[in-house]
């Protein structure tokens, strides 16, 4: 005689679906003497049912009347096959093999629940012999432990259902509290990096995700935009801010030096190399390193670059060991590096992993509306560190700011507000006058750079030199960084010319270093004369 009052306490306390509707087969199998037992449900979609037994990889479609399940669902009644009815379902294969290990005496009985509802939740699939499976759920006993489990697992399902939606809550408050305190490092961001224009406050936004993140930053702007200052922005406001951000930039150091500053070396690598020297990748281990123009660093170690950020390991020049160094990478560049990929002077691969986090800063000129806060900072700058009072900026001065293109972006904007604040007295503002003069000059030299015929020499050619340059043709640059590069090794071709091939002199003549002439020789692949 089956206790169920007893079998029905099992099922109280149970925490989890999935145990509950083991249980309840199992007592199921247990009570009625069932060969086999399954609880079945339809998904989310309602479109399939499923059964509640991890071991099964099967479904059945509750449109599919192929199956005994759909007909069940559909007219929310229970439906009892014997072993000879069940040769009539032979057509779903999932089905025949479900109910391949009937006996011939036994039945199978699908039993949709919860009992007398027309709302169906579960199909229940008992197998085993007709007299018990018929009759089990005509047992008030048997019927009332069958609705503790149908309650019982609605109970669960609301509960679950209350844990996903607080989930969600939490989730949607942390995600506030995240952009709330995005916010108000953008807003602290704006007390260094000047402008109330929106794509500079869109720029902050950027810049506190960049620094949240883990990837690699591009910042790519004109000089002057501030490209340094956002890479120091972003190292401050990054997660590894307690180590070094270290900087180099590509451009500034001769191609041959450039590897052994960046990856260190060991003694004995090269003539001079008395002792270890640790590099910059491992001096920014566990921070940042900023490649500040990294579209001039040379083909072959954008390459080992690459690898360091594929493998964050690097190996010393001359070293046998590889070393481990763990850093953020920002690079910053003012040239147009996708076309210096097309013209394979940079490596497409490496442009990509730069490339993961692109921030792009304005022109000063696409932000006019700045200029006065900026001006306002850079007077205040001023006053802090000379001691001075200077009260601020005439308002036809800052018409006439307005006015210039300001090729030098913000960089230019500070000198020219530290000329103006160097002529003006204290407790006075910047006059249009000290300022007027000096950005008609700029205006001038602009002009000159694009009408080559009127340009006058700059003051710091030597009119009476014996090696007196005759300016060129500009009107046809197209490539400005070429065109510097040509004319500063026609220069250098006519200086050591002149003095006959004698570099010594022709550095001194230049007022650059010997080594610097050296150097310069062969990046411009000018040979001994
Ligand atoms: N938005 C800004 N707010 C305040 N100061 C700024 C801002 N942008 C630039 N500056 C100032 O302008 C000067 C130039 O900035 P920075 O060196 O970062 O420019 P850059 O783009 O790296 O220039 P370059 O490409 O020539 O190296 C610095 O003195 C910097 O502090």
């Amino acid at each position: 005689m089956a206790n169920w009052l007893v079998r029905t306490t099992e099922l109280i306390g149970i925490k989890s679906k999935d145990e509950l509707t083991q249980t309840f087969a199992k007592v199921l199998i247990e009570e009625l003497s069932l060969a086999h037992c399954l609880v079945l449900s339809p998904n989310n979609e309602g479109r399939r049912l499923i059964p509640h037994d991890s071991s099964l990889s099967v479904s059945w479609s509750v449109n599919d009347l192929s199956n005994p399940f759909a007909h069940v669902l559909q007219n929310s009644k229970a439906m009892t096959l014997s072993a000879d009815e069940l040769l009539f379902w032979q057509t779903d294969r999932a089905f025949c093999e479900l109910v391949s290990q009937v006996g011939m005496f036994d039945g199978v009985r699908i039993q949709p629940l919860p009992l007398q509802s027309k709302y169906v939740q579960f199909v229940l699939y008992m197998q085993g012999e007709p007299s018990k499976i018929n009759t089990a759920f005509e047992d008030d006993m048997c019927t009332a432990f069958v609705g503790v489990f149908t309650k019982q697992w609605q109970l669960l399902d609301e509960l679950e259902k209350e844990q996903r939606d607080l989930k969600e809550l939490s989730q949607s408050l942390s995600e506030i509290q995240r952009d709330r305190k995005q916010h108000e490092l953008a807003n602290d961001l704006s007390h260094s990096l000047i402008g109330e224009s929106r794509i500079m406050q869109r720029l902050r936004q950027q810049i506190v995700s960049a620094a949240a993140s883990q990837l690699s930053v591009m910042v790519q702007g004109e000089t002057g935009t501030g490209k340094e200052l956002v890479a120091q922005a972003i190292h401050q406001l990054s997660a590894r801010n307690q180590k070094p951000m270290v900087a180099i930039n590509c451009a500034a150091i001769p191609e041959n030096l450039l590897e052994s500053e960046l990856f260190g070396y060991c003694k004995g690598a090269f003539s001079g190399a008395d002792s270890d020297r640790q590099g910059l990748i491992a001096q920014a281990d566990g921070g940042t390193l900023f490649l500040d123009e990294i579209g001039d660093m040379p083909l072959a170690l954008q390459a080992k670059l690459l690898r360091v950020l594929e493998s964050k390991r690097f190996r010393p020049v001359g070293g046998k060991e590889e070393q481990a160094s763990d850093f953020r990478l920002v690079s910053a560049t003012h040239v147009n590096l996708l076309a210096q990929v097309q013209a394979k002077k940079f490596r497409q691969d490496l442009y990509y992993r730069l490339f993961q986090y692109p921030l792009t800063l304005p022109k000063l000129a696409e932000r006019l509306e700045d200029i006065e806060q900026l001006s306002l900072h850079f007077i205040n700058e001023f006053n802090e560190l000379h001691g001075r009072t200077i009260r601020g900026l005439h308002y036809r001065a800052l018409d006439c700011l307005k006015q210039y293109a300001f090729p030098g972006n913000v960089r230019e904007l500070k000198h020219l507000i530290e000329f103006g604040c160097a002529q003006t007295d204290d407790n006075s503002e910047i006059s249009e006058g000290s300022l007027a003069n000096r950005i008609a000059c700029l205006n001038f030299e602009l002009k000159s750079l694009s009408e080559p015929t009127q340009m006058v020499a700059p003051s710091h050619f030597i009119q009476d030199s014996p090696y007196q340059h005759q300016p060129s043709d500009f009107a046809g640059i197209t490539d400005l960084k070429q065109a510097v590069s040509d004319y500063e090794e026609q220069i250098i071709r006519d200086r050591l010319n002149f003095f006959a091939g004698n570099r010594g002199k022709a550095a001194k003549s230049l007022g650059i270093p010997k080594r610097t002439l050296a150097y310069k020789c062969q990046k411009l692949e000018i040979k001994a004369l």
